[in-house]
């Protein structure tokens, strides 16, 4: 039973098929997850579903203790720290960056008239610096790079000190100094050992940050294959995954993918 997360055959159906696929999972604290799959594979309704954002049509749902169903999601949204393009895109793009950490700690997207504390502030400040982005706490969050933003996003959804964090596709649309900036953040979050299990969205094994421990492997909704990085990240798996022949190479703690030679011979 993971202490964090805990999915027991869980389906969720819409337009007549299952887009979530009797998926068995569990996170337990201090692990770090990546999701991988295809266009449509099913990660982004699995995170709304880690997140108490989507129910299961069947099964059972059960985060940090608490089962959907049987309790308030809203009520464990603070305990869950959430980024993603869709978030991002709801930020209004005069808002200060340091307010739009401060506002995570609420929740909310924007200031209004909630009340913060110095505590607040220093928290905030404290995040932004960890994350490389202190220098920008006072520009607008429209006068950012987008790379910039995702690391202000990720501060964010540390403000109200969760115990689950959740990336979906935290890399997609950065360039390489963007991308590699943005992942070495992420690997000191994962390798420090008071950070919240972890669980980050991506279709691309090069945007996996260094630190990350466990993998889950999505097809058509279901799972392919669940488990330890280097045992999920194969060149079998990897090809059934995508639906190419596909060879995965890892150098230190990093992974690259490519067609494979064989299979580019034949095309050609
Ligand atoms: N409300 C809905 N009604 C019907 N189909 C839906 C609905 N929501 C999602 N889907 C479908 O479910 C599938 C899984 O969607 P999801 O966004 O979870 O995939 P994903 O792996 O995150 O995809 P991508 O990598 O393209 O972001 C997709 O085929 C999508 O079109």
């Amino acid at each position: 039973m993971g202490d964090v997360l805990e999915l027991q055959h869980v389906t969720v159906r819409r337009g007549g098929r299952n887009i979530v696929d009797r998926i068995d999972w569990s996170v337990d604290e201090g692990e770090r997850w990546v999701i991988l799959g295809s266009n449509g594979a099913g990660k982004t309704s699995l995170i709304q579903l880690a997140g108490a954002r989507l129910f299961p049509t069947t099964g059972q749902v059960t985060i940090l203790g608490h089962t959907m169903g049987r309790t308030n999601a809203a009520d464990l949204h603070p305990l869950i720290g959430l980024t993603s393009s869709a978030l991002d895109a709801r930020i209004p793009s005069v808002e200060k960056v340091h307010d739009v950490v401060r506002t995570g700690a609420y929740g909310v997207t924007a200031h209004w008239r909630e009340a913060y504390d110095e505590e607040d502030d220093s928290r905030a400040r404290g995040l932004l610096d960890a994350l490389g982005v202190g220098s920008l706490a006072d520009r607008t969050f429209g006068s950012i790079s987008s790379g910039e933003r995702k690391r202000v996003g990720v501060a964010r959804a540390l403000m109200p000190d969760p115990e689950l964090l959740l990336l979906d596709e935290p890399a997609s649309g950065l360039d390489l100094g963007g991308r590699e900036e943005l992942l070495s953040s992420l690997t000191a979050l994962a390798r420090d050992i008071y950070a919240p299990a972890m669980v980050l969205v991506t279709h691309h094994v090069e945007e996996i940050p260094e630190g990350f421990t466990h993998g889950l492997v999505l097809r058509g909704g279901g799972v392919l294959a669940s488990g330890l990085l280097d045992d999920v990240l194969t060149d079998e798996i990897l090809s059934e995954c995508f639906g190419l022949a596909l060879e995965v190479e890892k150098t230190g703690e990093r992974y690259t993918a490519r067609a494979s030679r064989s299979s580019l011979d034949r095309s050609a």
